[in-house]
């Protein structure tokens, strides 16, 4: 379990992350969602104690990182897949990781099998394609068998083909029972990948709720409905509050009704319908919505940032 309470960092006069307080819980994967600068690799790199809050804290498994006795052991991360020396194999890699940390060298050809390197493992790393190097990224992650793994935007760049691997592989490592927490700027991504979501944007918490709240909530709902009798089901639709808008003859379009509503008016009236349809606005123009201003759309969410270090759902 991770833990951040009230977590602040500050570079200067800029504001990175704002009292920042959520919580990553086993067995699931977590989606650390927010566009580009939105804090999450420095929140990332402060969990990992590489860089010092501001303000507040970080617990893993209730302690700091720089208490816990074996690091590699609990926490395992893959920041930047290109941080490895391009001359060396990826074999050699792992393995001074793997002495570096402690850790039985036999270690290494396990993780190379579970992220499927083996064929590769004596090549030069530097000579990798971005999808080799992402899973020698998620092999040095895994070397240390933690419990709590980061993955920092692991799909980024990546073909179909790595995406779907890299989500099958984080997804699986949660059923394990695993800590998975990986950062995205794709609300659709992580709407395949993670079952939870922690939404940031500009530095502070605007959610923390399933995916399936947060996707419900930030697609905005409209209904289309098509009858011949389009004029008259426009005014009735009027008298209930909800304005709607003729697209066509046939043809009306009610924003933030909820396609019951609109069926149920009809058969009241003995309205014949055509076509009763609901419509998603598109995911990714909500979430920049969304999150270009975190302060407005705070409450409308239904999960409003935690109040107190812990209270993070
Ligand atoms: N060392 C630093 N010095 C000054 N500003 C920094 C530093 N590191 C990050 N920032 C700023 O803090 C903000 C958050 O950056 P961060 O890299 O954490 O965001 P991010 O959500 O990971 O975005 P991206 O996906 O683009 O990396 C940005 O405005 C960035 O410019």
């Amino acid at each position: 379990m991770i833990e951040a309470i009230g977590l602040t960092k500050r570079y200067g006069p800029k504001v990175a992350v704002n009292d920042l307080s959520f919580t990553v819980k086993p067995g699931q994967v977590t989606g650390f969602l927010g566009p580009n600068g939105a804090g999450k690799s420095t929140t990332m790199r402060m969990i990992l104690g590489l860089d010092r809050p501001t303000a507040g804290e970080v617990r893993i498994d209730g302690k700091h990182y720089q208490d816990l006795k074996h690091p590699l052991r609990t926490v395992g991360a893959l920041l930047d897949a290109k941080w490895v020396h391009p001359n060396r194999s990826a074999r050699s890699h792992l393995k001074w990781l793997a002495k570096s940390n402690g850790i039985p060298l036999r270690r290494v050809d396990e993780v190379l099998g579970m992220v499927g390197l083996e064929e590769a493992a004596n090549r030069r790393a530097g000579g990798f394609s971005l999808g080799m190097s992402q899973r020698l990224g998620i092999a040095g992650a895994l070397l240390g068998d933690p419990k709590i793994l980061l993955f920092d935007e692991p799909v980024n760049g990546l073909d179909p083909e790595g995406i779907h691997w890299i989500r099958r592989f984080m997804q699986g490592l949660a059923a394990e029972g695993r800590t998975v927490f990986v950062s995205s700027h794709l609300l659709s991504e992580m709407s395949l990948t993670a079952q939870e979501l922690v939404v940031i944007g500009r530095g502070e918490l605007i959610a923390q709720c399933s995916t399936q709240q947060f996707v419900d909530n930030a697609g905005s709902q409209s209904v289309l409905v098509r009858s011949p009798r389009a004029s008259e089901l426009q005014q009735l639709i009027a008298a209930q509050g909800l304005s709607a808008r003729a697209t066509a003859n046939d043809t009306l379009v009610i924003d933030g009704a909820e396609t019951e509503q609109v069926g149920e008016l009809a058969a009241q009236h003995q309205i014949v319908l055509h076509e009763l349809t609901a419509q998603r606005g598109s995911l990714e123009d909500a979430f920049m919505q969304l999150t270009s201003d975190s302060v407005e759309y705070q409450t409308n969410l239904g999960a409003p940032a935690p109040t107190a270090p812990g209270v993070a759902r």
